[in-house]
């Protein structure tokens, strides 16, 4: 599947040891670039510069052996041009703030974090711009699951950034014979699509282990879809970008997968785990947990309707059991299917005049 490409002449580093970072990693030294990885953990720093495999979080993966780890985040940073930062949301910004005092305006600092950060809902690439004031600050997102990645399995991306040089870079870096970078300029949507998704993979998971058909899946995505691009519409994002790969695209495989740790947390759920028993038992990040809860506060306080995450955030938090929950989620009272094409304002007039009520009151 791997085709010939130029090398390309650059250095990368990578923040992050976990499943992306490490596929990451191996792309960009695969394309020709000098990549240096930092993480934590001094033994997987030593496995993979001996070995050349993350035997925590890709045992299986053979990765490039120009790749080099290390725990000296200096050294990692030290005349990088591009950095792409690869680390769960919530220790996002700990991890940004240890690394300033080495980064330089001229790099190129890229997220390829799906998540919100709790206290000030901002999406990464928010926290990358408030941290440092740089100019070319981007995202990756997309149906990119690390494991696939790692098997070489076809797969695509989008870098998203007002810069054209961020962007460019990107797709030089990354882009080979099985993996695609597509570019767009809307870095609020992408972002906004690849955290929002997580919340209905956990729900899908979780429907999956319940015994739902497969009909019910295709209504769970299609109306999970109609209410990330709600709230997206509602903080100012542009609702065609969740037609691409980073809304639509991640949704799909993350809903439809158990590669997907979010949606590996749902299933268990269905099963009667706990959350706290499914989340220890994945070992490894699943970001919808916490977006699930920071959504639906969000979605409160600007009035924005979200049946599908309020329904989660009840299970998941309120201790109402996953079985009651679904039936209630998916027979909601039906309205609008696409609101840009028939607005609720719209129906709402109709149901007026036929009934002489006030409200629908369903959902959208
Ligand atoms: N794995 C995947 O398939 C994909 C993951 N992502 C996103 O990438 C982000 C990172 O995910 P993964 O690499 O999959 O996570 P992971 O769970 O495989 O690994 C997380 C990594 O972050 C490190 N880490 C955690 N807290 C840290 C801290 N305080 N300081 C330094 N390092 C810390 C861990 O040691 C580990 O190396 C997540 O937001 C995820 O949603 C995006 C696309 C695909
Ligand atoms: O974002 C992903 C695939 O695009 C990875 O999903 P999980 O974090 O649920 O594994």
């Amino acid at each position: 599947m791997a085709e010939q490409q130029t090398p390309v002449a650059i250095k990368v580093a990578v923040l992050g040891g976990g499943s992306f970072g490490t596929a990451l990693s191996s792309i960009a030294a695969d394309n020709g670039a000098e990549v240096r990885q930092w993480m934590r953990d001094a033994e997987l720093v030593e496995q993979i510069n001996r070995e050349h495999h993350n035997g925590r979080y890709l045992p299986d993966y053979a990765m490039n052996p120009a790749v080099c780890a290390s725990t000296d985040m200096q050294a990692v940073l030290d005349g990088a041009e591009l950095v792409l930062i690869a680390i769960p949301s919530k220790a996002f910004r700990s991890v940004v703030k240890a690394a300033k005092q080495w980064l330089r305006p001229e790099q190129i600092l890229v997220s390829t974090t799906k998540g919100i950060e709790a206290d000030s809902f901002m999406l990464m690439s928010q926290v990358l711009e408030e941290e440092t004031g740089f100019s070319h600050v981007g995202v990756i997102a997309g149906p990119n699951l690390a494991s696939e990645i790692a098997d070489k399995q076809l797969t695509a991306t989008v870098v998203a950034s007002a810069d054209a040089l961020t962007r460019t870079r990107v797709q030089q870096v990354l882009s080979c014979g099985y993996f695609r970078v597509y570019a767009s300029n809307d870095r609020h949507g992408v972002e906004l699509g690849g955290a929002l998704k997580n919340i209905y993979a956990i729900a899908a998971g979780m429907a999956a282990a319940l015994g739902m058909g497969e009909n019910t899946r295709s209504m769970l995505m299609t109306r999970a879809l109609a209410e990330m691009s709600r709230f997206a519409v509602a903080q100012g994002a542009n609702p065609m970008t969740f037609l691409g790969l980073s809304g639509v695209g991640d949704l799909i495989v993350t809903c439809s997968s158990s590669l997907s740790r979010n949606y590996r947390v749902g299933y268990a759920m269905g099963e009667g785990r706990t959350l706290e028993q499914a989340v220890e038992a994945l070992g490894q990040v699943a970001e919808g947990v916490n977006t699930v809860r920071l959504v639906c506060a969000k979605a409160a306080e600007i009035g924005v309707y979200m049946p599908l995450a309020e329904g989660l955030d009840r299970v998941l938090f309120k201790g109402v059991p996953a079985k009651q929950m679904a039936g209630a989620l998916m027979t909601g009272e039906q309205s609008t299917d696409v609101e840009f094409v028939l607005p609720q304002a719209d129906v709402q007039k109709a149901h007026r005049e036929a009934t002489g009520h006030q409200e629908t009151g369903g959902e959208q």
